[in-house]
């Protein structure tokens, strides 16, 4: 058969000329990833294996060789691991499968240092191969392939690559990397061991690499083949023999990302149920955090054996940004993702999985020498953790601990404050929890409804997120706080001594007065309100409305509900309005009925525009307006 020629997925030829022109500080990498997959190799036809064991043939020890030939050029890396079919080396080495990249090579900055940053996280795998080398071969042969079944890939990276049919004596993969002469030096022995050594230190399998072995004077020196590794998986290992180097190199090694973990966890659990778990976070949120089809889930291995990637019957979707891996005793090698949903085990697993990431979480969180690292898992990951606060209720208390909000007192851009912060610092007979939901941080900020709260040093959580209304939905209170939004019709102030108080000013006007005032704003406005009545909140706005807070919805709620085609009852606010501003003593000055009737509209309308950042007719608010300033 002659070769074929094949033109690349155009999202890989995008990625090759990405990798060309981005220059690596650590062009070592395609070594992990080479080594990586070669691991993964391995893995697949042991679990394979397991049914199958004739697939082992004659060849059961297995294990990764790598060797260097000088006068060629070239870098060879090895293994008798489940090899490629012809149709699975065109379609693996020519495609890309996960989702999130397409979304990442069409969003691609101008800045290719950053971009060069981010691409690892998609796991670029084999085509790093293309960083060092100006011409790939691969030679692989399935365990299921005949000699003559196997196949030769070849590709310069430049857009297409061909494969035809050829001969291997055994099954696995020759990857065959022509270096360029500038990264020639990986040739080097010393070089390539210290790198070989470095990324194949925690692999299961045994790394050997091709050495010269000191030469007898005038005899050519031998080669002979030397293990680089220990060949133990290192979560075998006690965790106090694990050094945090070793931690970073695993975490790369499982899931092709480049940058170092944020955090682990590592456990090994005996008892009614047996697992260790290594849990990672990684420090930064993937592309695809909110694509249905993102890949998500942790590696499982039985009696470690390695049985299925992505197994996500271990984590709740709120925590599918983590990864790691279980090995557990407990489930049965020839367990499948089916049986993993209906597995009391797995339930199991994921119960105890749950947890121990959270903990991860609150230990990161009590680290005094880490509040930057939870600021960046806050800022990449609260997000998605918030969805946890209504999805998994018996985790609640733990999840509420993990919150960080921007506050009244900590500033819109300042996201650091958690709710023990919050409820320490209460003034004296403070008793609840006090938040606002806006569309924006700065409305968040800027509303009127804190105005009388700031006043009495009450602080109140500022939220600003999609996922807010929802959450504070869910949530009642934390350690017998209630918690209460602004807006509330009650804010239950009662008790609360501020210093502020003391020194208020007595109203200049009388109870009469006032009341009387209130009934010409409720005559004037009728039916547009459920009710008139005079503000505590308020210091400098002129008016607000609210409503209950256990039935409010708030405009954030009401858009959702209306964008998901459902029609929302119309709502009738109190309006609240600030005796003490200029505004509403000028406009209860004026004695003609049909003009304040003017005034109490635009005051009403100002209010609702505050509250909800949009009015139902806004020309007439304008005309009314504009005809009082003329006035
Ligand atoms: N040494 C190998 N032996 C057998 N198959 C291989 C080998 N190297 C690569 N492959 C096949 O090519 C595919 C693509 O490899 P690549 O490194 O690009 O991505 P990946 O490993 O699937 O993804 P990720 O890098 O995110 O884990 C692999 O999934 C595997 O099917």
């Amino acid at each position: 058969m002659a070769a074929e020629t094949h033109v690349f997925q155009t999202k890989v030829s995008k990625l090759l000329k990405l990798l060309a022109n981005s220059l690596y500080s650590n062009k070592e990498v395609f070594l992990r990833e080479l080594v990586s997959n070669a691991s993964d190799a391995i893995d697949k036809l042991r679990f394979a294996a397991i049914a199958k064991p004739e697939l082992l043939g004659s060849d059961p020890v297995f294990s990764i060789r790598i060797s260097a030939d000088k006068e060629a050029g070239t870098l060879t890396v090895s293994d008798n691991g489940i090899g490629m079919t012809l149709d699975e080396a065109n379609e693996h080495l020519g495609t890309i499968a996960q989702s999130g990249t397409e979304d990442f090579l069409e969003h691609l900055s101008a800045d290719e240092a950053k971009n060069a940053q981010q691409i690892g996280q998609f796991g670029v795998g084999f085509y790093s191969s293309f960083i060092v080398a100006d011409r790939v071969t691969v030679v692989s042969r399935a365990a299921t392939a005949g000699e003559n079944e196997a196949v030769r890939w070849e590709s310069d990276g430049s857009g297409t690559f061909t494969s035809e049919l050829t001969t291997r004596a055994s099954r696995g993969t020759d990857v065959i990397l022509h270096l360029r002469d500038e990264d020639k030096n990986f040739l080097d022995p010393w070089t390539l061991r210290e790198t070989i050594t470095k990324y194949s230190d925690h692999i299961s399998t045994p790394v050997y690499l091709l050495e010269e072995k000191p030469a007898e004077e005038g005899k050519t020196p031998d080669k002979d083949w030397v293990q680089v590794n220990d060949a133990k998986a290192l979560w075998t290992l006690p965790p106090k023999e694990v050094t945090d180097d070793q931690y970073k190199e695993f975490y790369k090694h499982l899931t092709h990302d480049w940058e170092d973990p944020l955090c682990w966890a590592h456990n090994r659990v005996e008892g009614d149920l047996e697992y260790t778990s290594l849990l990672y976070c990684p420090s930064a949120a993937p592309y695809d955090l909110y694509n249905r089809d993102l890949q998500k889930g942790l590696k499982l291995f039985v009696e470690r054996v390695f049985i299925m990637d992505r197994a996500d019957a271990f984590l709740p979707n709120y925590l599918r940004f983590i990864k790691g891996l279980v090995d557990t005793n407990d489930l049965p090698l020839n367990v499948s993702r089916e049986l993993l949903q209906e597995s009391r085990v797995a339930a199991k697993l994921k119960k105890a999985l749950t947890r121990r990431a959270l903990d991860m979480f609150a230990k990161l969180a009590d680290d005094k020498d880490a509040k930057e690292k939870y600021g960046v898992f806050w800022t990449q990951f609260g997000r998605v953790l918030k969805e946890g606060i209504v999805e998994d209720p018996d985790n609640r208390k733990a999840i509420l601990g993990l919150l960080r909000f921007a506050t009244t007192k900590a500033g819109a851009s300042d996201i650091t404050v958690s709710l023990a912060d919050y409820v320490s610092r209460m003034p004296e007979g403070q008793k609840n929890i006090y938040y606002v939901i806006a569309n924006t941080p700065e409305a968040a900020e800027g509303s009127p409804y804190l105005e009388g709260l700031k006043k009495k040093g009450v602080e109140v959580l500022l939220l600003w997120e999609r996922i807010d209304e929802w959450m504070m939905g869910a949530l009642t209170e934390f350690e017998g706080h209630k918690f209460i939004p602004a807006t509330a019709a009650d804010l239950e102030l009662e008790g609360v001594k501020s210093k502020t108080d003391e020194a208020e000013k007595p109203s200049e006007t009388s109870k009469e007065e006032d009341d009387k005032a209130v009934a010409r704003f409720k005559a004037a406005l009728g039916e547009k309100v459920a009710d008139v009545r005079i503000s505590d909140r308020l210091v400098d706005s002129a008016a607000c409305v609210v409503g209950q807070h256990d039935q409010m919805l708030t405009e954030q709620m009401r858009r959702m509900l209306e964008a998901a085609g459902q029609t929302v009852p119309e709502e009738k606010y109190t309006l609240e309005v600030n005796l003490e501003s200029p505004l509403v003593k000028k406009a209860l000055k004026e004695n003609d009925p049909t003009r304040f009737s003017e005034w109490a509209d635009v005051i009403l309308d100002q209010a609702l525009l505050s509250e909800q950042g949009s009015l139902k007719d806004p020309a007439g608010f304008v005309k009314r307006l504009n005809a009082l300033l003329l006035s």
